[in-house]
């Protein structure tokens, strides 16, 4: 019997969508306002779940403590109130899209969860837009 425990979190950050290998006017085309020289922001919220066995001693699958320190360790002290592409090093070299961000979220994440525990994240970049990311 497989038990889903999930935790809400949030951060504010900057970014800018565009390839340096292209010019003003492709970045435009693609990214649109996105690709914005002087950034935008956005209000991000994530709901990070790890699915598994409940442990017969505690009634945990994991403690919600343990996963909330964390995000705030992984996630929001890495990117809360910072410009993604200028003061995040995962993106020095990568389009901080929302696909791209739940991928690196992930990552982080997954070297301090048990491998027995599944991983899964849901990232919105705004109310309307969110991406999804387990590991496959
Ligand atoms: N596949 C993706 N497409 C887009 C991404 C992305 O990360 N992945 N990102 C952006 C922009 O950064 C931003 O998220 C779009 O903002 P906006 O168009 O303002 O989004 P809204 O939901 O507010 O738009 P509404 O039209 O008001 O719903 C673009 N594309
Ligand atoms: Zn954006």
């Amino acid at each position: 019997m497989k038990v889903t425990v999930s935790r809400k979190a949030h951060f504010n950050a900057a970014h800018r969508l565009y390839r340096p290998d292209w010019d003003d006017a492709k970045n435009e085309e693609i990214f649109g306002k996105c690709s914005n020289p002087n950034y935008h922001g956005h209000n991000y919220e994530l709901i990070v779940s790890v699915k598994g066995e409940i442990d017969k001693e505690t009634g945990f699958v994991m403690d919600v403590k343990i996963l909330k320190d964390l995000i705030i360790s992984e996630v929001e002290d890495a990117f809360d109130h910072k410009n993604l592409n200028i003061e995040v090093p995962e993106f020095k070299n990568l389009n901080p899209t929302a696909e791209n961000i739940v991928v690196v979220i992930w990552n982080k994440l997954r070297k301090h969860i048990s491998t027995t525990l599944d991983l899964e994240i849901v990232l919105y970049e705004t109310p309307r837009n969110f991406v999804k990311y387990a590991g496959e």
